[in-house]
């Protein structure tokens, strides 16, 4: 069989997706976030489909990028990242990365945010070109399912009065009891077995509670608590001893390096991140300095599927785990994040998403979570399709938004409720 892989098409399509009151340190999620959605078609008609951040920032360099594109093949994927994307310091804010949620901005983290949708839709397209699954195509799966963790969140019951928005069915969660209640909602919809509570909103002592209330009513169930780096040193080491027995680690607890190094020292607790180990140039000092015990991978920032197994194994090399973060994202992503997952074999920590909070998506089929697992699909690439009403109709909603929520901004989500709050200066306890 003969194919011919040469890139005749890239479309690119920004949409806006739904998303629920969820809240953290930096704000609450808006009602509507900015996705890609990049589709690379090959000149025998095979699509392969990508996801990543649709904020201006990206949108900006994936245009040209796409536009580079046709006339190569989508065999070229290592030919793909030589590609000057011109990132140059005037798209680099100097700050952190959504808001102070993914770390430290820079040039290779942006540049790798857009590349890395596009590397995905290079695979799902030699996938379906070759008849074989993406996990095929990184050497096979080691498993057949992929474990995920249910991610809690304190959360408004509905947006802001007034705000233009879809309704969502969780209800509140703004107490302990309101955190158990929805850690049941997960489990009875999902089946998950480890739970994650999105800290750094309320006072420390609030949310140890929270985190107590899952111990107890979940008991011998892996916990996680990710304030975002909210907290002091000092604030970090009392929280760990607090819920040290409970936790199965606790998630970037405070900010930088050197901080996480003094926590992880004293601490009787591992420590995660995906917040100050995010790009290649920060592992060095994190790892020799012992300040992370896991890393939570993103494929969409750290590069792709190649470079999510790269990642692993330097991780492997130090002896520190590894698994995966996650932001909003669709059903494209999540099926990229459960092909990879399916080939990383020291996998040991179920993965973040936040997929069960998105009553939306651009597949004509819903991925499921069946025991909180996702089946690795074997059809051929990624193994979805594309509903390209729900396409268009998302992406009208992009079209027709005036620019206010093009570019994700919890902190002005949260003034639209508080108006007069200030950006927390961290560590905010
Ligand atoms: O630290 C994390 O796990 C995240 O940044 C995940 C998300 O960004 C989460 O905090 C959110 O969306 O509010
Ligand atoms: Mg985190």
């Amino acid at each position: 069989m003969t194919r011919d892989l040469t890139i005749a098409e890239v479309r690119l399509t920004p949409i806006l997706v739904a998303d629920p009151p969820l809240l953290n340190t930096q704000g609450v999620h808006q009602p509507y976030t900015p996705r890609l959605i990049v589709e690379i078609v090959t000149a025998d008609g095979v699509t392969g489909l990508g996801e990543t951040y649709g904020d201006t920032k990206y949108l900006e360099l994936a245009r040209p990028l796409a536009e580079r594109l046709p006339g190569r093949s989508v065999m070229d994927v290592n030919g793909l990242f030589e590609i000057d994307l011109g990132v140059d310091a005037s798209r680099i804010d100097a700050g952190v990365d959504a808001g102070g949620l993914r770390g430290v901005q820079n040039a290779d983290k942006l540049r790798l945010s857009v590349l890395s949708a596009f590397e995905v839709a290079c695979l799902d397209a030699q996938g379906r070109a070759l008849g074989l699954p993406v996990h095929a195509l990184l050497g096979g799966k080691v498993r057949d399912a992929v474990e995920y963790s249910a991610y809690l969140f304190y959360k408004w019951a509905a947006h802001p009065a007034g705000v233009a928005a879809e309704p969502d069915d969780w209800g509140a969660a703004l107490d302990p009891a309101g955190v158990v209640a929805q850690a049941r909602t997960f489990k009875q919809r999902h089946g998950f077995g480890s739970f994650k509570l999105k800290g750094g909103v309320f006072p420390p002592d609030e949310e140890i509670a929270a985190v107590r209330a899952l111990a107890e009513a979940f008991p011998g169930h892996p916990l996680r608590l990710d304030p975002n780096g909210a907290w002091s040193v000092e604030t970090s080491l009392k929280v760990a001893e607090e819920l040290g027995d409970v936790l199965e680690y606790l998630e970037d607890p405070t900010l930088g390096t050197p901080a996480m190094a003094e926590v992880a020292s004293a601490a009787g607790v591992p420590l995660a991140t995906n917040m100050c180990v995010t790009t290649l140039g920060e592992i060095e000092e994190a790892f020799t300095r012992g300040a992370v015990q896991v890393v939570l991978c993103d494929h969409h920032y750290w590069g792709g599927l190649s470079r999510t197994r790269q990642l692993a194994a330097i991780c492997a090399a130090f002896g520190v785990g590894i698994s995966m973060h996650s932001n909003t994202h669709l059903g494209i992503s999540l099926a990229a994040m459960t092909q990879v997952a399916a080939t990383v074999p020291g996998l040991h920590h179920a993965c973040d998403s936040h997929y069960p909070w998105q009553s939306e998506d651009v597949l004509t089929k819903r991925l499921e979570f069946r025991g909180g697992r996702v089946a690795v699909s074997d059809a051929p690439g990624l193994g979805v399709e594309l509903d390209r009403d729900e396409l268009a109709r998302l992406h009208r909603r992009w079209a027709e938004d005036d620019g206010a929520l093009r570019d994700r901004d919890d902190a002005a989500a949260m003034r639209v409720a508080e108006p007069g709050r200030r950006q927390p200066v961290m560590p905010r306890w």
